[in-house]
């Protein structure tokens, strides 16, 4: 249908996102030449593969055996955490997770024994950290002894740097009330801050690295190529563990281009310049996004699908929130309700091609599920979607209107527009056989995680875009909403909100404790992925996604294109 018609008045005018273009003309282009180049060749030769296999049984043995030349040979406990917590920040746990796990439970063991925990802070924060990355059950009660009479936390640990690290490391897994977590996080941030200045240069990139980014919030190929980086430096780093993880860096590198080649051709054959000149041409931090999200090799097919799914996402989004008016936009919703090849016949051209696409990438990932005996799950990607635009309509209807709703209401449909619902649920659509339609239903039902996550992302992005948004016209956003209800200012909002984004991580801590069959580890872990990321990404205050930086783009390149020097 032709656009003029629908809108009766050829004279009204299609507002615009002005949207930077893509920072990836050139990596797009080397990897649509170089795809066949890359789809053919091995990833590495049958000697590298043999040696590489070697390491990684040497690392095995390190961890099974109680003789490591791993740190401090005085102290096998001590040498045997901070090993594991070397593999897991190198990147490289998802070798040894039964190995992993077994340890730690035999280390709690020893831990509840002892009857108040251990004596030195880094070891005590090392395991409590250790063992609730892994959603076990641990207190911080076990604190409590490095506390003085007055209830102020020991003088002495004011020169241990690497104790106040770790425990720094520990506070950012707390929950709602734990009390000396939370006095923990301000002692040792602070501490640590005014210690910068007399730490020699291995120790101070450590404490800054961590006071921006804990372990905690960081996305797993962020940390590693940055702790490959750091552990380097370190004189007591050992060689094989070293190079192991440098080797399988770089090879799950290799896998990821050949993936972003795949979803490169895609995205070319999809025409965005023709078909939806209006959106943005974000691909490859789509990419990028998906694959903090699940970054294991086993999830490959899940990355390609996901990341078509967010592609196609991007642009709807960018339909309803810029180039749509409100009456294409009560035609594109109804299609999408009616989900079917035959509703397409009411859209406007562009909104056709869009509604096609989506319908495409998500019959392909049907495809792929039956083959898995999975169809089913499909219908919980799709309702997902129905769910987000619904969402998106109600918000462009406010942007119409120039309704300006009381933070309640408009939180209620933001939640859902963030995609932080939608997101994570196609996220487990896409692997297939991993998951059951009992942990769909889990997730389907909005659990605290997926309200949590979706707060996140949320007000994350509208701090980011508060005023960048009102300029495309959209009044509506968390900042705006509760200054008005509230008739509170700029900086008191901003206050509030950060105390909520806290409180949201704290239940994000909380529900990724205690694993389920239902809710096992492994999906709790996709969903703070997608926390994780929207924190990376927007911690600064800047939209990175659709205002991207040469910071943002430098980080991305570390991870995808420059291979780490051997
Ligand atoms: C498609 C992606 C990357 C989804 C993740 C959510 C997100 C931060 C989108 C940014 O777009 P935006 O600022 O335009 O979002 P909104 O329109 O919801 O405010």
């Amino acid at each position: 249908m032709d656009d003029v018609l629908l809108a009766g008045d050829s004279k009204r005018q299609r507002r615009s996102g002005n949207f930077p273009p893509s920072m990836w003309e050139e990596h797009l282009q080397a990897l649509l030449a170089n795809s066949d180049d890359l789809m053919n060749k091995e990833n590495s030769s049958e000697q590298e593969e043999e040696h590489y296999e070697r390491l990684k049984e040497e690392v095995r043995k390190m961890l099974i055996t109680n003789e490591t030349d791993h740190g401090d040979k005085s102290n096998p406990y001590r040498q045997k955490l901070d090993l594991i917590d070397t593999i897991q920040r190198l990147g490289v746990a998802y070798h040894f997770e039964s190995e992993i796990e077994a340890i730690l439970l035999s280390l709690r063991m020893e831990l509840e024994e002892k009857d108040g925990g251990h004596e030195e802070l880094h070891k005590a924060a090392l395991l409590f950290r250790l063992l609730r990355q892994l959603g076990h059950c641990v207190s911080c009660d076990m604190f409590n002894k490095f506390k003085d009479q007055d209830g102020d936390f020991k003088k002495s640990l004011q020169k241990d740097v690497q104790g106040l690290l770790s425990f720094y490391e520990a506070a950012n897994y707390r929950f709602h009330d734990e009390d000396i977590l939370e006095e923990a996080m301000n002692f040792t941030a602070s501490q640590l801050l005014s210690m910068l200045p007399n730490l020699d240069n291995f120790w101070s990139t450590k404490v800054k690295q961590a006071l921006k980014l804990p372990i905690q919030k960081t996305p797993s190929r962020v940390g590693a190529r940055r702790f490959i980086s750091l552990y380097q430096q370190d004189i007591l780093h050992n060689t094989i563990l070293l190079k192991f993880a440098k080797l399988n860096f770089n090879m799950l590198q290799r896998l990821y281009q050949n993936e972003l080649s795949i979803i490169a051709k895609w995205w070319k054959n999809l025409d965005r310049p023709k078909k939806f000149p209006f959106a943005r041409d974000r691909m490859i931090e789509n990419y990028f996004w998906i694959l903090a999200v699940y970054f294991e090799p086993k999830y490959s097919l899940a990355r390609i699908s996901l990341s078509q799914v967010i592609n196609v996402v991007s642009i709807v989004d960018d339909i309803y929130d810029t180039y749509g008016f409100l009456d294409e936009l009560v035609l594109f919703t109804d299609s999408i309700e009616r989900w079917h090849i035959s509703a397409s016949d009411q859209l406007p051209s562009y909104m056709n091609n869009c509604y096609l696409e989506m319908l495409n990438v998500y019959s392909k990932i049907e495809e792929r599920l039956s083959n898995q005996g999975k169809s089913n799950q499909i219908s919980y990607g799709i309702s997902s979607m129905k769910e987000l635009v619904r969402a998106y309509f109600e918000e462009a209807k406010w942007m119409y209107s120039k309704d300006v709703p009381n933070f309640e209401e408009y939180m209620k449909v933001a939640l859902m527009s963030s995609t932080y619902k939608m997101l994570p649920i196609n996220s487990l659509v896409c692997m297939g056989e991993f998951v059951t339609e009992a942990t769909l239903d889990w997730m389907d039902k909005t659990p605290l995680l997926i309200r949590a996550a979706s707060i996140i992302c949320r007000l994350m992005d509208d701090i980011a875009d508060s005023e960048w948004a009102k300029e495309r016209g959209q009044d509506a956003s968390a900042v705006e909403c509760y200054m008005k209800q509230y008739g509170t200012s700029k900086q008191e909002t901003l206050i509030e909100l950060r105390k909520q984004l806290a409180n949201a991580w704290k239940d994000i801590n909380k529900e990724c404790f205690n694993p389920t069959s239902v809710t096992p580890m492994f999906v709790l872990e996709r969903i703070l992925n997608f926390v994780r990321i929207m924190h990376l990404l927007y911690e600064s205050g800047n939209d990175a996604y659709t205002n991207p930086t040469k910071e943002g783009k430098d980080l991305i390149i570390s991870i995808l294109f420059d291979r780490v020097p051997l």
